[in-house]
């Protein structure tokens, strides 16, 4: 078990391990084992604590390739990675997720930590192993297969010393370590549950790996605690004629095995008995241990090529009130109709879920919905991600060229999120493809035809970048046609009724509930990061919750805790005037001098503020 090392005691190890070259045992006494174990292998392997760590990152091209490799794992960890990312924009840390060799593949939370983070490198396409970046969260939870915090001066390289980190392994229902996440933060900064939230995520990502097919396998679905089978905390075995051969860690250690029973142990060798019929809840024994509950899910036995075991649960659309539902329902009759749509709105209202809504329910359903964040791809690569390149258009390109997501829309719908940060240049050549309905690629290709309907959708007000000269404004006549405007959670009424729903709809386990106090709480708070953020925070509380008692208010977060019920919620000074400004250039019709005059202000402070809003 690990013990809270103190700043003090970690310095002096340092200074014993480091100057005068002393690795023995008194030194265990002040920093935990596994940080010592790092410490050595780092040391055998040459690594110099005092410099600083090479860490180069990887280019544009081989970061997107890569992700799109691991795009199975990321889209099993969002969830996951939501729910810590809204603990993380509160407590200024950031959430990271890696592949198995510890490469940074995903990075988000607070804005402003994720600043510092990355001056020392922490940031996607950089690989944390121990190997190349020392004694680190990541890279030593990898190398010690276990989870593990690493706070301060415990990091190996003295500039890492600014981060507070704490990740856990994923594995994958073979035992192979497939990734990691992680939770990182200033030093400075006490961030004592976060390995715990850490874990807890891992333990509910490793349970969603069973969601997948594993049909023509039986799946055992054991627990001592007979309340939580069902839930992601409970064991789950695969058998495939009587032989193991795949399972979680929770499953193993009820039945008493280890990764090393897989394709070795029978059903017989782990259990005294067996659930008979598929679906019934039976009592068990495990061979040597205490009385178990299971059941067997799924007729893959009998039914070789039989249904999932598990239906896939459909992606659910957004929960909308009369108005925003009947704004979607006029988009779908644009997207019928050819004309673009623009879909605004703060932060996590759901703008993305709503063009994938408009996308399903409208002609265009059968066909792609390709997504790109025009924010998340850097400016040198989103040119020929959307536009595609011929072979060896230029360096690093793919040898047989890339078709580019503007065909891959082709017959679909493509959704361009933060459309506000497209690149002028490339502003023109979106404008070309969209009048002239054809795309050339990079590298001198012939023009081929393309036939998609364009979703775009910004938090921004984009006719203030026109005006500001960054937006060209032929571009925003041609998207803007129809704009469906999501609003923040915050001006929504029915707050109650909305986190009963979400509530209803992110819990499967029905029996978890949440009291009538921690309702009005949830309900009373404004939600800076809206669904996103009242989503994480549900699902966080569903994962802590007890099947036997509602989740109360001493189970909230302190900013949910500190608006008090029975009043309405207030917006902070701040996003109150953000707010009387925008609609002042709304009612003026967009003209922000006008807007200035009315509201007393130079023209400049509303730019500035409407900006950086
Ligand atoms: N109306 C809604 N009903 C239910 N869940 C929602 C709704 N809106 C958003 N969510 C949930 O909140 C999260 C964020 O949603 P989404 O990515 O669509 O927001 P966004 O506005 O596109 O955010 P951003 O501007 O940061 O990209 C998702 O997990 C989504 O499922």
């Amino acid at each position: 078990m690990r013990q809270e090392a103190s700043p003090r005691a970690v310095l002096a190890a340092r200074k014993q391990f480091f100057q005068l070259g002393l690795q023995d045992r008194p030194l265990a006494a002040l920093v935990p084992e596994p940080i010592l174990r790092s410490w050595k292998r780092c040391a055998e392997r040459g690594l110099d604590s005092a410099a600083l760590p090479r860490l180069e990152p990887l280019t544009a091209h081989e970061l997107s390739a890569i992700t799109e490799r691991h795009e199975r794992l990321r889209r099993l960890c969002r969830p996951e990675i939501e729910s810590l990312y809204a603990d993380a924009m509160q407590t200024g840390c950031v959430v990271i997720l890696t592949d198995a060799e510890g490469l940074i593949l995903d990075a988000l939370g607070n804005a402003d930590f994720a600043a510092r983070a990355a001056q020392v490198a922490l940031r996607p396409g950089v690989l944390w192993g121990e190997s190349t970046t020392g004694t680190n969260a990541v890279g030593t939870a990898l190398v010690e297969g276990r989870p593990i915090a690493v706070h301060g001066g415990e990091h190996y390289y003295d500039p890492h010393a600014i981060l507070s980190c704490s990740a856990a392994p994923i594995l994958d229902p073979y035992g192979h370590t497939v990734g990691a996440l992680d939770m990182s933060g200033p030093a400075a900064v006490d961030h004592r549950h976060a390995l715990g939230l850490v874990r807890l995520a891992v333990e509910q990502i490793e349970h969603r790996f069973f969601d997948e097919d594993f049909s023509g396998r039986r799946v055992l679905r054991l627990q001592a605690d007979r309340a939580l089978l069902g839930t992601s905390r409970e064991g789950v075995l695969v058998f495939e004629d009587e032989r193991l051969v795949a399972a979680n860690r929770a499953g193993l250690g009820l039945v008493g095995a280890d990764w090393s029973a897989l394709g070795e142990k029978r059903a017989g060798d782990l259990l005294e008995r067996l659930p008979g019929t598929d679906g019934e809840t039976q009592a068990l024994r495990g061979r040597g241990g205490g009385p178990l509950y299971g059941r067997f899910e799924g007729s893959g036995a009998r039914l070789p090529s039989g249904p999932k075991l598990r239906p896939a649960r459909r992606e659910e659309g957004p929960l909308l009130g009369p108005e925003e539902r009947a704004a979607l329902a006029r988009a779908v009759r644009m997207v019928a109709a050819d004309v673009p749509v623009l879909i605004r709105g703060e932060t996590g209202t759901g703008k993305e879920l709503a063009a994938r809504e408009i996308h399903r329910l409208s002609a265009r359903g059968g066909g792609a919905f390709v997504a790109v964040n025009c924010a998340a791809i850097p400016e040198t690569l989103i040119e020929s991600e959307l536009f595609g390149y011929e072979d060896g258009a230029f360096t690093g390109a793919r040898r047989q060229g890339r078709r580019g997501l503007l065909r891959e829309a082709d017959g679909g719908v493509l959704f361009l999120d933060e459309i506000g940060d497209m690149p002028l240049a490339l502003q023109s050549r979106l404008l070309r493809v969209l009048q002239e309905r054809e795309v050339a690629p990079l590298g001198g290709g012939r023009p081929v035809k393309v036939d998609f309907a364009l979703l775009c959708a910004t938090h921004r007000d984009l006719r203030l970048l026109v005006e500001a000269g960054s937006f060209r404004q032929d571009l925003y006549f041609r998207i803007a046609h129809y704009t469906v405007e999501l609003p923040p959670l915050r001006r929504l009424a029915d707050r109650a009724e909305i986190v009963r729903a979400l509530w209803a709809r992110l819990v499967e386990d029905k029996r978890l509930t949440l009291s009538d106090a921690c309702e009005a709480r949830l309900a009373a708070y404004d939600w800076p990061g809206n669904f996103r953020q009242l989503a994480g925070t549900l699902r966080a509380l569903a994962a802590l919750a007890d099947p036997f008692r509602p989740v109360g208010e001493d189970m909230l977060p302190p900013e949910v805790l500190a608006v008090p019920t029975g009043t309405a919620p207030v917006g902070t000074l701040d996003a109150l005037t953000v707010e009387a400004m925008r609609q002042a250039v709304e009612s003026c019709g967009g003209n922000v001098s006008q807007a200035a005059r009315r509201l007393g202000i130079n023209r400049s402070t509303l730019y500035r503020r409407l900006f950086h809003a």
